[in-house]
């Protein structure tokens, strides 16, 4: 995956001054050929939100953030950040992006680049704390173009927060860094958070969102299937799991598949896996097939859950 990052130039309105809408679409949207990427999305973000973007592949999330950083031209609706349009509040330096296209500088230092970075930038931090932060100090000499796929993802995050943004933008930024990369990256982004920035995520990883992300939206073939706090969206997605066990003889996998509300069926052996849209009629009816669940548990949807039964539903729907 190659990322690119974008660069500020002018000078900016103080940070803080943002009072409405970080970013605002409206009606949004996009098609490549007969493809539409983007269908019709309205949506408002505020200041000092952490947003997590999530969908399938092909979900629209890379358009999205394109629309969203002008990189690409809307086919109708309108897109402002800060009330603008995206070039006038990039060019004002109010907004850092890690995307996945694009590449690096090459030919340069890890510090030259930063440097470079952080001297375009009208509220720029000092050179070495950008460093520090992105845990790139011990390789701020080498060459970009001899760098591994992880140290090159650091690099970028460091040119995405060479400044104080207003609103940071991250196309799967964590992909490719090891473990301690990550939390050093989702430490700074906190800061940032807590400092009023606005930040913007479109992530694979659901853990990442259910612990970082104060927001949460779904998309889905390009519209927004749900928009809400994780714990909203584990809750829109209906179902509960519920997990016993049941001693060999018992097991009537057929009575079992038959139960009432299932959603989803699993058996490993004497333990068997449920989702139900009505938990507590399910239950109910195992017992009234005469079975004696053991190590009974209930328990909601964790979001990686929610999200396939929300995307499912909704493939199901349009088929
Ligand atoms: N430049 C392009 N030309 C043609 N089709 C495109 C182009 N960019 C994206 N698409 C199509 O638009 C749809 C949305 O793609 P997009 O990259 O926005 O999704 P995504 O949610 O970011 O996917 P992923 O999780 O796989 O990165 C897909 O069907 C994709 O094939």
């Amino acid at each position: 995956m190659k990322t690119t990052t974008a660069t500020h130039t002018a000078a900016a309105p103080g940070p803080g001054a943002t009072t409405g809408s970080v970013v605002s679409f409206q009606n949004v949207t996009k098609s490549y050929g007969a493809v539409r990427a983007v269908d019709g999305l309205s949506l408002d973000l505020h200041p000092g939100e952490t947003v997590a973007l999530l969908g399938p592949n092909g979900a629209g999330k890379s358009s999205t953030l394109d629309l969203l950083l002008g990189l690409r031209p809307a086919d109708s609706g309108s897109v402002r950040l800060f009330g603008t349009t995206p070039r006038e509040a990039i060019a004002a330096g109010r907004v850092g992006a890690m995307l996945q296209t694009g590449g690096l500088m090459e030919e340069v230092t890890v510090r030259e680049i930063v440097a470079l970075t952080c001297a375009l930038h009208p509220r720029p931090y000092p050179v070495e704390e950008v460093l520090s932060r992105a845990g790139i100090s011990d390789i701020a000499g080498r060459l970009v173009n001899k760098l591994s796929g992880g140290q090159e993802q650091r690099v970028r995050f460091a040119l995405a927060t060479a400044g104080d943004n207003e609103l940071i933008v991250l196309d799967e930024p964590t992909t490719g860094m090891d473990v301690t990369s990550r939390q050093a990256f989702w430490a700074t982004m906190r800061e940032q958070a807590a400092r009023g920035r606005t930040v913007l995520f479109a992530t694979h990883y659901l853990e990442e969102a259910d612990a970082i992300a104060d927001r949460v939206l779904v998309l889905s073939k390009g519209r927004l299937l749900a928009d809400g706090t994780a714990a909203e969206i584990k809750a829109k997605a209906g179902a509960r799991r519920i997990a016993f066990d049941l001693a060999d003889g018992q097991v009537d996998e057929r009575a079992l598949r038959a139960l009432p509300h299932l959603t989803s069926y699993e058996r490993h052996g004497e333990t068997v896996k449920l989702q139900s849209r009505d938990a507590d009629a399910t239950v109910h009816a195992v017992y009234a097939l005469g079975l004696y669940p053991r190590n009974l548990e209930v328990a909601g949807l964790g979001l990686e859950q929610a999200f396939i039964a929300l995307t499912e539903a909704e493939e199901a729907n349009a088929s």
